[in-house]
């Protein structure tokens, strides 16, 4: 007889959160027109809010982190055959279904993203290919980096190995790109402004549906010419939206309201972390845990596998994300409070010992 579920402290990811009752009421009283044949007065506003907060000259609402990053891409890649140099573990180059070669016939020329979510410099000017020097080379346009990168275990890049990348791609002629799905938690852990973070990038795509738990949405930000030519893109690929200030309303009282919760996030992670290292069975890098993100292994030597870990945890309540055999991940969000990492180290300390603890789980 399946367990019934009394509670549910939901990790699989920060895209999981539901509007909050502000974001509600906002949604329903939100000031709406026909975005397409103008300006929704709400997506202006968030607009407008976005492009003064990243040091932007314009922002674009958009659907998706992902079609935030496809438009930027294909805008800065606009000849087919165009290269981007990207991470080989970049969200762009695993998730999001190769859509800048599937749809834009850019071709992504992956370098190797180190542990700390960077990609050693020389190894960047190394990748930049130019058909007039070699003629079977395509042309190299863009650079892209993902602050904070969410595969490595959502770490942050500095400011100043940002700033260098900056200088490489303006030393070549080409432009660069932020995915900053993330770039909120970047800018609260190591407490630099978002503008400073992102100073040296042509364009950025910053999620508002990720930590900062809008329903939907990310927002690209650049140059004026740059988001018109996006708007036009985001037209072509179906993105152009109607009243979209209802989702925009959402997403202002996110950006109004969560920035200042990102920290009690890093703080849970880490406490979440700490709690799992003592745990017989699970190897993790307590250290590595920066923001939201967490990865740890199910040791061979477990009592239990990772698979039977996920499924006894989904009996107790406890959702996270399998990413292979034995590594697992954990991403803790604003809904997830102080009593639902305690209850949830618990039933990880049933999983893996077997013995029922104080709170007789
Ligand atoms: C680093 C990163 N970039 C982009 C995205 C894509 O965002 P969306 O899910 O809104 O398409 C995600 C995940 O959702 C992400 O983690
Ligand atoms: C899975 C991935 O697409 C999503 N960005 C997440 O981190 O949950």
């Amino acid at each position: 007889m399946a367990k019934m579920v009394s509670r549910t402290v939901d990790l699989r990811s920060d895209t999981v959160t539901k509007p909050t009752e502000s974001m509600r009421a906002a949604m329903a009283a939100a000031d709406v027109d026909d975005d397409v044949f103008g300006h929704d007065p709400t997506a202006l506003r968030l607009e407008t809010e976005m492009a003064r907060i990243t040091g932007k000259e314009a922002a674009l609402f958009v659907p998706s982190g992902t079609m935030g990053n496809l438009i930027s891409v294909l805008v800065h890649c606009d000849i087919r055959g165009n290269e981007v140099i990207l991470g080989d573990n970049a969200h762009i180059h695993i998730y999001e279904n190769g859509g800048i070669s599937t749809i834009g016939g850019v071709h992504p020329r992956p370098v190797k993203n180190n542990q700390d979510g960077t990609m050693d410099i020389d190894l960047i000017e190394a990748a930049i290919r130019d058909p007039r020097e070699v003629l079977y080379y395509p042309t190299t346009r863009l650079i892209c980096l993902e602050n904070t990168h969410a595969n490595t275990g959502g770490k942050c890049l500095s400011v100043e190995y940002t700033d260098k990348v900056g200088e490489l791609a303006k030393k070549h002629g080409l432009k660069l790109h932020i995915d900053g799905a993330r770039i909120f938690n970047a800018s609260v852990a190591l407490g630099i402004p978002v503008h400073r973070l992102v100073q040296a990038a042509d364009s950025v795509s910053v999620c508002l549906s990720k930590g900062l738990g809008a329903p939907v949405g990310s927002v690209i930000v650049g140059s004026k010419s740059f988001i018109a030519k996006a708007k036009i893109l985001r037209k072509t690929l179906g993105g152009g939206m109607r009243q979209v200030g209802i989702l925009c309303a959402a997403a202002l009282v996110a950006v109004q309201e969560n920035v200042e919760k990102l920290e009690g996030d890093h703080k849970n992670a880490k406490i979440l972390a700490e709690g799992l290292n003592q745990m017989k069975g699970i190897r993790i890098d307590v250290a590595s845990v920066e923001t939201n993100i967490i990865f740890f292994e199910v040791e061979e030597s477990s009592k239990i596998t990772a698979e039977k870990l996920c499924k006894y945890l989904e009996e107790h309540g406890i959702l996270v994300m399998q990413e292979s055999l034995s590594k697992v991940r954990i991403v803790v969000h604003h809904q997830i409070s102080e009593s639902d990492v305690q209850y949830t180290l618990s039933c990880f300390q049933q999983a893996l010992t077997g013995v029922q603890d104080q709170n007789g789980i």
